[in-house]
């Protein structure tokens, strides 16, 4: 049987971001991730250098440790990373979905995977200049094309500078059908860093200062809601 590579099971907590944000939901993080973003908050699943911390676990072993964490009661679960659409979470989706639990899925759709179509919600999360990747926009058109009619499908993008602003509304342009969040970068993801709740202030009245200057009303402007609670801190 294949295992899925994990890095953290966490929750209840709540979503700190976008589309779902304040929803009560188990997160299931998975080890390994095909980019390598300059500002990633979660080094400690993409990095190899945490190989070692992340566990090679069965379906039902993750799916046990979710149930156990929601004393089985049926709430949402947001499979994350590193970038999840590396693996298998077919199976995962399955059996939670037969429990009546929820599935949402954050990746930066660089990968397509058959199992998108069973998620409720899938997050597309395309990477702008600042963070030192690059779009490959037929493969971001693959994830759209293997979420079919299934799940709902949101973008979410990360907002650092002026070159990342212009650069999301062309996409959101390219994208018009794709409900559009917009998140400022933290500059600060050293989980043994505390982070400058200024510094965020700053960043978000700045994207909010943007969009309303520029008239732009169809994307919403979140914070990282469990950064403002919590900082950097792992497994919140
Ligand atoms: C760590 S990623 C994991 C899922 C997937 N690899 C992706 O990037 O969509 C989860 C979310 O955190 C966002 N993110 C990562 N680092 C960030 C930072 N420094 N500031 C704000 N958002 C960040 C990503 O853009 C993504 O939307
Ligand atoms: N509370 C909370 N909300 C989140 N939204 C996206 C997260 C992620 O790292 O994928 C995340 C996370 O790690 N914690
Ligand atoms: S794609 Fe996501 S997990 Fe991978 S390096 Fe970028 S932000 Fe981190
Ligand atoms: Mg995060």
């Amino acid at each position: 049987m294949t295992r899925l590579r994990i890095a953290e099971i966490f929750g209840p907590t709540i979503q700190g971001e976008g589309a779902l944000i304040g929803e009560p939901t188990i997160f299931v993080r998975s080890g390994g991730c095909d980019y390598r973003c300059n500002w990633c908050d979660s080094l400690q699943a993409v990095d190899p250098a945490f190989r070692r911390d992340w566990a090679a676990m069965s379906t039902g072993t993750v799916w046990d440790r979710v149930r156990e964490l929601s004393g089985g009661r049926p709430l949402t679960v947001s499979l994350s990373g590193g970038n999840p659409a590396i693996q298998d979470f077919g199976p995962l989706i399955a059996q939670g979905r037969a429990e009546g639990y929820r599935f949402t899925c954050e990746t930066q759709g660089s990968v397509a995977k058959p199992w998108f179509s069973d998620l409720d919600t899938l997050v597309l999360s395309p990477k702008p200049p600042s963070s030192g990747e690059t779009v490959d926009w037929g493969k971001f058109t693959d994830c759209l094309d293997a979420a079919q009619e299934g799940p709902k499908v949101v973008m979410k993008i990360v907002i650092f500078d002026e070159t990342d602003y212009n650069w999301a509304r062309a996409v959101a342009d390219r994208y018009p059908m794709l409900p559009l969040y917009l998140q400022p970068g933290n500059p600060v993801v050293d989980p043994d860093l505390p982070i400058d709740p200024q510094t965020l202030s700053d960043r978000l009245l700045w994207l909010v200062g943007k969009v309303t200057a520029d008239g732009w009303f169809t994307p919403r402007v979140l914070p990282q809601l469990h950064v403002l609670l919590w900082g950097n801190k792992r497994g919140v």
